[in-house]
């Protein structure tokens, strides 16, 4: 096994002294005001051990990451009818864009993509009212983690309602063509608050560890989704998980990871480690440019790479 300790400081080290740190998202104001010298990596391996360096423990909005939570749950709750309103596919497009949805009817490419994951809040709602959506989606994040100190930061979650017209139209047009069975604003209220959930590297981690336990809870043993998903929610991960920025992070990283617009990443190396880094400033596709090149770095020194031979 690879000296994670001394591997996940060295990274640390060099990622604070990095000099070009890419840009924080702004077009959500409470995340313009992240500093861009906040730098966090957590790895929790397939024992349990947990390696963590610098800002680990500093919670921060996890934004699209919990796209893969979400995604998760309403495969529980209604399970590969999901795949009659969402694709599979990588779009090639930017995280927010309308543009295959006119051609497509209304269908999104993938559940990652703002379009996607607002379908699949839309699931989520089912007979529910917003708030116990949310309530069941923050139950089942802190029940992943096995830490009760996840919260969702309500500041982020109003400012999105404030300033979402671009997800405000997504769902709206994806309604019109009756791929959306409740109304925008209610549907939104369940994605921007899951947006909104803020964890800390550490806790992303051991959220993932599902992902490389073949679907299993390692806190209780427990099985979260079955081994056939875990697997699919990694090759969706693989494929989709950067946006239009995907092929770029399997060719540098190579492994299924989920990125978010507040610079966190959760990457899984299956089998062996749950891996969340974090950095604000974010790359021109709108991906972490220090948490790409931490792990980048992680992949060179330990071999995990998907493509690696074992
Ligand atoms: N890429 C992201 O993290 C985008 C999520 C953000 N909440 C949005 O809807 O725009």
């Amino acid at each position: 096994m690879p000296d994670l300790a001394a591997i996940v400081a060295d990274i640390a080290a060099e990622m604070a002294a990095a000099p070009d740190r890419g840009t924080p998202a702004s077009y959500i104001p409470p995340l313009a005001a992240v500093d861009p010298a906040r730098f966090g990596i957590a790895i929790v391996e397939a024992d349990g051990t947990v390696h963590a360096a610098g800002d680990a423990d500093m919670p921060f909005s996890i934004q699209s990451v919990s796209k893969v939570f979400a995604l998760t749950l309403a495969l529980g709750a209604v399970g590969d009818q999901l795949w009659k309103r969402v694709g599979r596919e990588p779009s090639g497009s930017a995280f927010n864009s309308i543009v295959q949805l006119e051609t497509e009817h209304g269908i999104p490419r993938n559940p990652f993509l703002n379009a996607g994951a607002i379908v699949v809040s839309d699931i989520l709602l089912g007979r529910h009212e917003p708030r116990e959506a949310i309530g069941e989606m923050l139950r089942f994040v802190r029940n992943l983690a096995g830490d009760d100190g996840i919260f969702i930061d309500e500041a982020v979650a109003r400012a999105e309602q404030e300033t979402g017209f671009r997800n405000i139209a997504l769902a709206n047009y994806m309604r019109a063509f009756g791929n959306l069975h409740h109304p925008a604003e209610r549907v939104l209220g369940v994605y921007f608050h899951h947006c909104a959930l803020a964890m800390s590297c550490r806790q992303l981690a051991l959220a993932g560890r599902y992902l490389m336990a073949g679907g299993r809870n390692p806190d209780t043993g427990g099985s979260v989704v079955s081994a056939r998903r875990a697997r699919r929610i990694n090759a969706l991960m693989l494929t989709c998980g950067h946006y239009d920025g995907s092929g770029e992070f399997a060719f540098r990283v190579g492994l299924p990871g989920k990125s978010g617009v507040g610079g966190g990443i959760l990457a899984v190396a299956p089998g062996i480690a749950s891996i969340a880094v974090w950095s604000p400033g974010l790359n021109e596709r709108g991906n972490s440019q220090l948490g790409t090149l931490a792990l980048e770095r992680l992949v060179h020194r330990t071999g995990w790479s998907v493509f690696e031979p074992r």
